[in-house]
Parts: structure tokens; C-alpha cells; sequence
């Protein structure tokens, strides 16, 4: 194995296939290459159908943490890159979760650098999810609150299972304000009025109700989220590719561009504002009420 380079995080270079990160395979099969790390995203490309599952895996309920965040931008940096893929499926390898936001514990106590670092993690991977090529659905198997629920509505569509799940951004009930780039992608997913009562109520809706305000495109049985996804995608790839990513693009630039004009001067604005000496009050007490609600 060579030996990792200097500057480089050794889960970068593992993923750049530059060094292969101990009890980490690479298996190659007919149709389908999956990229097995001991990493917390799972990648399967099936070859025959240009399709890649993105599956998160950091379980209990897949928070996303710096090594998350970074793990998934480069897996869509490589996707975007292979000719073969067209489309990517997002879901969750943990069951009845889709993904429960952004790690507390990276906001709660950290060091401002360590803020900075894992903020810019997060606008990478989102701005790869929101400006990719590829067509991209959310295939929602569980609760996808704040973070989750902008991974989901940074996809093409989303399907989302029926029953006790929630989604939504309720950053405020933590104490927090969603940046205005979350906020940006909830706008153009549900528009302006929705999207005031959301945010200010840091609302959670079941799968019916996002269904009801546009916040998810399908509600169906746990068991055929994934059937409807692939169904769905079916339709999708019909569309000449090169229509559908301008009209994409365009549809999504000034959104993107906005925070790319931006990006340091945000990660800035998010670590002074996350190490309030208020907002470290709210976050204390909301991971206090996680606790609570085991015992
Ligand atoms: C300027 C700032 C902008 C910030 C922008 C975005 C903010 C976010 O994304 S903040 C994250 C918001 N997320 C949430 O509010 C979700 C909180 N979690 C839950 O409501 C539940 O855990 C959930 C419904 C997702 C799942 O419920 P359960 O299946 O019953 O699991 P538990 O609640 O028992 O959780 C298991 C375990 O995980 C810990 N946990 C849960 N969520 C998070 C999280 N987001 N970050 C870190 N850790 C989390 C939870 O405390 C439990 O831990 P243990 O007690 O140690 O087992």
C-alpha cells in the first residue's frame, strides 16, 4: 500500500484510490462496481443502467459529521466525473432513517476551526448534490429532518415512505437559523409561503403532509420506495440528457452561485453564529432533550 501523502487526509486519498484504507475492498462484478470502504457512504454502480446508489451508513441515524460530509462530495465529485453514470439514487443503509441532519455534537463545543472545516464539507457535498448533471432522487426510507431534508430536497425527486417518518427543516427548534442557501432550495421546492410558516415553525411533516405542500413527490409502502424510485427513473432517462441538464442548470444557478460567490464568507458567519454563547445554550439543551427522551 502506498504510504499516505502529506496534506491530503487519508480518507481522501483512499477514495482517489491512492492508498486503500485497511479492511477496505474494491469488488468489481459484471454489472454492478461498488466502492466498500470502512466509510460511511456506500456506492453502488450498476453498469448496465448508469444508475449509482449512494447509500449513507453511519448508523444510528447517519448525523453528518466532517468524514460524512467529505466522504460523500468526493463520492458525487467521482460520479459526476464517470462517463457511464447518469443517475444517482440517495438513500440510507440504516433502517428507519434517512439521514437526522447535521452532527449535533460537530456544533456543540467544537473549536471554531473545527466549525469552519466541517461547514465547508457541507456547502462541498451540497453544492455537488444540487449542481450535478446527473439525475438524482431521494429514495427517503425514514426521518430526514434538517440536514436530511436538504440532502432530499437537493435531488431531482424524492420518494418517501408512509407511516410514523417526519421531514423538514427545524433548525429554529433547535435554536438555529437555517442558512439562507437551505432556505433557497426549500423556496424553489415549495415556494414562499410554505416555506415562511416552515422555517419559522421548524416544522416536521409526515410523509402525507410533505406530499400535500410539494415537499416530497411520492409517498408509498416502506417496501416500494425503492421499486417507485427505479420506476420513476425509468421515465427520467428517456429525457434527452444534454435538454434536461441545461434546463437543470439553469434552473438552479443563481441558487448555487449565490452561495459560491460567498462560501467563506458563510462558513465565517456559521462558526461565530454556532459559538454563541446563546445558541451553545439551545444546542445543550436540545441534546439534553435527545437524551431524555431514551430514559
Ligand atoms: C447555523 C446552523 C445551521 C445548521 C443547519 C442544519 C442543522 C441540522 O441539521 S441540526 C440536526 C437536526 N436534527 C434533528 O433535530 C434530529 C434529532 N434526532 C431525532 O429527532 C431522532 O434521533 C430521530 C427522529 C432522527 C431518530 O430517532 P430514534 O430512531 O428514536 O433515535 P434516537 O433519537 O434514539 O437517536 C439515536 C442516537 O443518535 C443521536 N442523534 C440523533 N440525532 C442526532 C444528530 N443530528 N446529531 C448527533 N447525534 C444525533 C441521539 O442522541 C442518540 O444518541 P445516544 O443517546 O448516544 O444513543
Amino acid at each position: 500500500m502506498a504510504a499516505p501523502m502529506r496534506g491530503m487526509s487519508v480518507l481522501r486519498q483512499a477514495f482517489q484510490g491512492l492508498v486503500r484504507p485497511a479492511g477496505g475492498q474494491v469488488c468489481r462484478q459484471v454489472q454492478h462496481r461498488c466502492y466498500s470502504t470502512p466509510g460511511h457512504v456506500q456506492v453502488d454502480m450498476n453498469s448496465e443502467t448508469g444508475v449509482a446508489t449512494v447509500r449513507l451508513n453511519r448508523p444510528p441515524v447517519n448525523s453528518l459529521n466532517l468524514d460524512v460530509l467529505t466522504e460523500l462530495s468526493i463520492a458525487l465529485e467521482k460520479l459526476e466525473t464517470d462517463k457511464s453514470c447518469k443517475a444517482m439514487v440517495l438513500a440510507s443503509a440504516a433502517p428507519g432513517i434517512f439521514s437526522a441532519g447535521l452532527d449535533i455534537l460537530e456544533m456543540y463545543q467544537s473549536t471554531p476551526e473545527r466549525c469552519v472545516a466541517f461547514w465547508r464539507a457541507l456547502q462541498d457535498a451540497w453544492l455537488n448534490l444540487y449542481g450535478s448533471r446527473l439525475i438524482t432522487m431521494a429514495a427517503i426510507e425514514g426521518h430526514s429532518p434538517a440536514g436530511g431534508c436538504l440532502l432530499a430536497m437537493s435531488c431531482d425527486y424524492r420518494v418517501m415512505a408512509e407511516g410514523k417518518f417526519q421531514i423538514g427543516l427545524n433548525e429554529t427548534k433547535l435554536g438555529i437559523v437555517a442558512p439562507f442557501w437551505f432556505t433557497d432550495v426549500m423556496l424553489n421546492t415549495i415556494g414562499h409561503r410554505e416555506t415562511e410558516k416552515a422555517l419559522q415553525l421548524g416544522a416536521l411533516y409526515s410523509a402525507q403532509q410533505a406530499l400535500s405542500i410539494g415537499l416530497v413527490d411520492k409517498v408509498v409502502p416502506l417496501a416500494e420506495v425503492m421499486p417507485t424510485v427505479e420506476g420513476e427513473l425509468k421515465n427520467w432517462l428517456q429525457i434527452p440528457a444534454a435538454a434536461r441538464v441545461i434546463t437543470k442548470t439553469s434552473m438552479r444557478k443563481a441558487v448555487l452561485d449565490r452561495l459560491r460567490s460567498q462560501k467563506e464568507k458563510d462558513a465565517q458567519f456559521f462558526a461565530d453564529f454556532i459559538n454563541r454563547d446563546s445558541v451553545q445554550k439551545s444546542l445543550g439543551m436540545y441534546i439534553a432533550s435527545l437524551q431524555k427522551k431514551k430514559n
